[in-house]
């Protein structure tokens, strides 16, 4: 699986989302600088974790007007798979890649420690674990309180595209939702970062099964579990994905 990790000025988790993606069994990602125009030919776009523009206005939201954001965007349109990991889920929402916002953490403090999930819908990102499945990664936020409207939360729980829940709510997110996937279901958002959960030594290895699933997904060319995927949208993703 070839991808790309796009890093803007205050990313710091970009080598740990590498080094998931290389022991996923992934090729060794490609680094995109965030004032690149174009993504190279690859599967996979993470947008990792940090502080992109120290956080300021909101987190996430300088960074998703960076001229890399319209080639993620075009990318994502065409059905290629996006992951974005707390930054990244900050900035694929002020992207306007997937719908709500990620708002401070209701506790008012930044929350760093061990969470359980659980997995709610097994996905094209999340088909390698059991549904109803319940895991631990580490979490490290401030801004994680996901909101969204009550169409847009009722949208997401009905069509099923709420990827992961809290057991214990960390950060006061409505319906204690961790992670979403977009209409498509080819975009995962996430506050907790499987990456940080990828080998022993780091306390668990509950998020490798993310990477391999992503990995499996590339390699079958797509999911038939992508909730609603319109048939256009697959014949296109296809033609686009080198993976396909
Ligand atoms: N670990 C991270 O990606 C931090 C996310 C974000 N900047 C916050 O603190 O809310």
């Amino acid at each position: 699986m070839k991808s790309a990790v796009i890093v803007f000025p205050g990313s710091n988790r970009e080598p740990d989302a590498a080094r998931a993606i290389r022991l996923a069994g992934g090729d060794d990602p490609v680094m995109v600088w965030h004032t690149d125009t174009e993504l190279p030919p690859v599967d996979l776009v993470m947008i990792p974790g940090g502080f992109a523009h120290g956080d300021y206005l909101r987190a996430g939201a300088i960074a998703a007007r960076s001229p890399i954001m319209r080639a993620v965007a075009d990318y994502a349109a065409r059905g290629g798979y996006v992951l974005g990991v707390c930054n990244g889920f900050q900035v694929l929402t002020e992207a306007r890649l997937l719908p709500g916002a990620l708002m401070r953490n209701a506790c008012l403090t930044f929350v760093c420690r061990k969470i359980r999930l659980k997995v709610e819908n097994t996905n094209a990102f999340t088909r390698d674990y059991e549904r109803g499945a319940v895991v631990t990664y580490p979490c490290a936020h401030h801004d994680g309180n996901y909101r969204a409207d009550d169409e847009t939360i009722a949208r997401l729980e009905g069509e099923g595209r709420v990827a992961l829940r809290y057991v214990d709510n960390p950060n006061g997110s409505a319906n204690d939702i961790a992670g979403i996937v977009n209409e498509t279901g080819n975009v995962l958002g996430m506050m907790p970062h499987p990456e940080n959960a990828v080998e022993p030594l780091l306390g668990s290895t509950d998020g490798l099964p993310l990477f391999t699933g992503m990995v499996a997904s590339v390699a079958s060319g797509d999911s038939p579990e992508l909730p609603r995927r319109p048939l256009l949208d697959r014949l296109i993703h296809r033609n686009v994905s080198p993976g396909a």
